[in-house]
């Protein structure tokens, strides 16, 4: 049959619907499984959001606000967000650098240079400079010569409005924590001044307000709470020496020596802002004193304007001193060595370091020496070792590390121990308040004497007074001093600091007098006491003497604390509420050290009953204070001590603690303490845990929360009545620690500030200060 083209069409037609029936009767099952994968895979690439390219890829993290310059009050506002209510939040950044310790010189020099760009930034026309100018006088030529100069800077403001009169200060008459701690104290801030300091300064190879006043210039270098420039937000200083050259013919027989070390104090001070250069004049010298003096004083007056045009002291500015010539000051500074016996900075004592070999080679690095016994710290006790043949000092006096701890106003005691009075100690002799101790347990700082027993220790504290110089080291590896000559030593290092005090204006007789008999003792100056393996056997010698006792240890080392006899008080340092925490302040040495420090908790915890226990918490903002005020509770459940002292750190501006990334920012506010205790004390009291607000020392930062053992009768019994507490021990019965306790003083409760109202706070003049 012919079906002619249509009908051959159709045929084919027919025949592919045959084949593709077949093949979908074959293949079905494959071909809807791929449909339905096809179905499936273009759903889920609707619903699912589109994934960028890998050069593209945006953070994980919301996307952040514009960053806007933060303002003065939001700055405030963010440092007293304190403590924060979600518990969620991480510990924050540290904040901005405000001030730095001791780089190195090259870090240094870089530094200088930051500062010169962020004074030119801060120039402004509404900016002043407040010229202040200090003088001392004995024979009255210097004050006289003052007169001079300020009169010539008081023409030259008038030419010049955006520098102010002069200020003139006699510095026997000023309080010098006013003006050279952290530059002028005003009563109201004043916006917009910058201060120029002048300095006419003569000489005296004698005692006079000279020595006090280097020695305090030298003791706010030293301080480890004090930055070490803190006088760099000044504009500028320069100054002028008066000597006589009949008497003192050269500058290294004498001749103005005094300015010139005013000159150098000041350089440390203010992060080099020497604006013009030291001048000197010669009382015998016709007529060429006034000459010189005038040259000066036009000198200052030409750098005061240049600052007033440039906000800066810049390079070119006669006697800005170039980056070599101040680094090689540094340089000096650091390898020099300067006794610093308070009050007498003497002048003459420089000298360079004999030898300099480091603590750290000392147990024979290139194997002259006998290396040491390494007696594992954690076991001394049960593990008798042989006898060392060739121990080591810890401390040997050629070392840098000597030199840098009589250099911050140690005195070394044998070789391994430390004392030194404390600034507290000085104040109260002078009736000017006493620390924290005297307002909690009854202790005048004039009468307690802070020592250690052991300069080394298992951490590296971000705050570390030590300035980063003592050695560390888990185990005891250096000979040990007998007890007893610590002891004495100790007494006698302290009783010279004292009597040194002896012509310090304003010491009171009466406090001079009970001071030379000590009736404390605080072990918690540097370093770990319990690392010394002696220390019941010192204990023992300070109760001997009826000398109270107050241990700080730092909760690495459990069977040394659990060995320590009765201590009239004895402290845990709680420097975090958690491991994370713990190992970024405390930087310890041990591996194990959370478990050492949980450990010491319950050893804390067992001896409740028979000894004073305190927490002491030192807060870091930034560190340890955001977030962890309930994990400080949940150690105190764990530990149950008597008490818990809670303190601002004091920031000691080291490259320590620098590069650890501690500034002043890192420091709390006194209310910023008030609010963490606040809210520790709600803390416990959810958990049931009897404590309360017991006391507090605004002046030094300081709160104190007790137990509730310790609240008889409605009040709190928080000092310490130390005739029962020798007469308990001398019967040698058991006692328990309400058993020589008595009433808080009024002032010292919580809410009445904590100041002893049988001091007196003092401004420059002598009259009272406000109290708070
Ligand atoms: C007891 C005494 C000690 C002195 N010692 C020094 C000295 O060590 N170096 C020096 O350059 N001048 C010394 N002088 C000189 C004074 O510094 C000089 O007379 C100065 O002008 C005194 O200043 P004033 O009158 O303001 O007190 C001394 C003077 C006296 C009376
Ligand atoms: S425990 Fe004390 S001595 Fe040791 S590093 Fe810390 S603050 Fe310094």
């Amino acid at each position: 049959m012919d079906l002619g083209d249509s009908g051959a069409t159709s045929v084919v037609l027919a025949d592919w619907l045959d084949q593709l029936l077949i093949f979908w009767h074959e293949y079905r099952v494959v071909v809807s499984a791929l449909f339905l994968w096809f179905l499936m895979t273009f759903w889920v690439q609707r619903v699912t959001p589109q994934v960028p390219s890998q050069g593209l890829e945006k953070p994980n993290w919301p996307d952040r606000p514009e960053r806007v310059p933060c303002t003065d009050d939001q700055a405030v506002a963010r440092e007293v967000d304190l403590p924060k209510a979600d518990p969620t939040r991480k510990p924050r950044p540290t904040a901005a650098r405000v001030v730095t310790g001791r780089k190195p010189a090259g870090a240094r020099t870089e530094r200088r240079g930051v500062q010169r760009g962020a004074a030119s930034a801060s120039s402004s026309s509404s900016t002043t400079l407040q010229p202040i100018v200090f003088f001392s006088s004995l024979t009255g030529t210097t004050e006289r010569l003052t007169k001079r100069v300020a009169t010539e800077l008081e023409a030259f403001s008038v030419s010049q409005p955006a520098v102010l009169p002069p200020q003139v200060h006699d510095i026997s008459y000023v309080d010098l924590d006013d003006y050279f701690i952290t530059g002028p104290k005003t009563p109201v801030a004043v916006p917009n001044v910058r201060y120029f300091y002048l300095l006419l300064i003569p000489s005296y190879d004698i005692d006079t307000i000279l020595n006090t006043f280097l020695a305090h210039l030298d003791e706010t270098h030293h301080d480890f709470r004090i930055d070490t420039s803190p006088l760099s937000t000044l504009a500028g200083y320069s100054v002028f020496g008066i000597g006589d050259k009949e008497g003192w013919p050269s500058e290294e027989k004498g001749f103005c020596s005094q300015a010139i070390e005013v000159d150098k104090w000041l350089a440390k001070l203010t992060g080099r802002k020497r604006a013009y250069p030291l001048g000197l004049g010669d009382v015998k010298g016709k007529g060429e004193l006034e000459r010189v003096l005038h040259d000066w004083t036009v000198g200052v007056c030409s750098v005061l304007a240049e600052l007033k045009a440039t906000g800066a002291l810049g390079e070119g500015v006669p006697g800005s001193g170039d980056a070599d010539e101040s680094a090689d000051e540094e340089e000096a500074d650091d390898g020099e060595v300067e006794e610093v016996d308070f009050p007498d900075s003497g002048r003459n004592k420089r000298r360079k370091l004999a030898a300099t070999t480091d603590l750290e080679d000392v147990g024979g690095k290139d194997g002259s020496l006998a290396s040491p016994l390494a007696v594992d710290f954690t076991t001394y006790a049960s593990a008798p070792s042989p006898a060392p043949t060739a121990l080591k000092a810890m401390v040997p006096k050629e070392s840098p590390t000597y030199t840098a701890l009589t250099k911050q106003g140690y005195t070394i005691i044998g070789t391994h121990s430390g004392v030194k009075i404390c600034r507290w100690t000085k104040s109260a002799l002078r009736g000017r308040g006493s620390c924290y101790k005297n307002s909690f347990y009854g202790i005048a700082s004039h009468l307690c004497m802070e020592t250690t027993p052991s300069l080394s220790c298992s951490n590296k504290c971000v705050f570390c007074w030590r300035h980063g110089t003592n050695p560390v080291s888990t185990t005891w590896r250096w000979q040990v001093d007998d007890p007893q000559a610590i002891f004495d030593g100790a007494k006698e290092g302290h009783y010279k600091k004292i009597k040194m005090m002896r012509g310090v204006p304003g010491v009171r007789s009466e406090r001079f007098a009970e001071a030379m008999r000590i009736r404390h003792c605080a072990l918690s100056l540097v370093g770990e006491p319990i690392f010394y393996p002696r220390i019941n056997e010192f204990v023992g010698l300070l109760h001997s003497e009826h000398i109270s006792s107050f241990l700080v240890c730092n909760a690495q080392h459990p069977q040394q604390l659990q060995d320590l006899r009765r201590v009239t008080q004895l402290y845990v340092s709680i420097d975090a509420s958690n491991k994370d925490s713990l190992r970024k302040i405390d930087r310890p040495l041990h591996r194990d050290f959370w478990e050492r420090f949980q450990a010491c908790l319950d050893i804390l915890r067992q001896k409740r009953f028979v000894q004073r226990t305190v927490f002491r918490l030192t807060l870091v903002k930034g560190f340890n204070v955001e977030d962890e005020v309930e994990g400080y509770a949940e150690l105190v459940a764990r530990g149950l001590p008597c008490f818990i002292e809670v303190k601002g750190v004091t920031y000691c501006g080291t490259s320590v603690s620098s590069s650890a990334g501690l500034t002043m920012g890192n420091v709390p506010f006194y209310h910023e303490v008030v609010a963490f205790v606040e809210a520790l004390d709600r803390a416990l009291a959810k958990r049931g845990l009897d404590y309360g607000l017991a006391a507090e020392h605004a002046h030094s930062c300081c709160a104190l929360m007790a137990s509730k053992r310790f609240l008889i009768n409605d009040k709190w019994h928080t000092v310490i009545d130390y005739d029962r507490f020798f007469h308990l021990l001398d019967q040698g019965v058991d006692f328990t620690p309400e058993d020589y306790c008595k009433a808080t003083p009024e002032w010292a409760l919580w809410g009445n500030g904590g100041f002893d109202p049988r001091d007196v706070r003092v401004d420059r003049k002598g009259r009272p200060k406000e109290q708070n």
